[in-house]
């Protein structure tokens, strides 16, 4: 199942710097983990904004939440999910 996701990221402005550069670096690592498992397969940033797009491929909704939930920025980002079905005139 294809998911369309995007996330808006807000981070608090006075966080302590050291947290927030451990936040950050622990949400890189793993980010590269669920994208190496090939269930993140696209990950974009939205140009001028502290947000991504990205197109999840998971089994469930279940599984997209448990993946969205593992991220350290889960609680700093406002998260919209847009369900994906194949369109009929897509040409292959
Ligand atoms: O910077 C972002 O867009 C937030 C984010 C999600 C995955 C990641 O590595 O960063």
């Amino acid at each position: 199942m294809l998911f369309h996701v995007r996330m808006d990221v807000s981070v608090p402005h006075d966080m302590d710097p050291d947290a927030r550069a451990d936040l950050l670096a622990r949400e890189k690592a793993r980010a590269e983990e669920i994208q190496r498992s090939g269930k993140w397969p696209q990950l974009w940033r939205v140009v001028g904004e502290y947000a991504n797009i990205s197109i999840f491929d998971v089994d469930s909704t279940d599984e997209l939440h448990d993946l969205l939930s593992s991220l350290p920025l889960f609680g700093f980002m406002r998260i919209k999910v847009t369900p994906l079905a194949h369109h009929p005139s897509k040409v292959d």
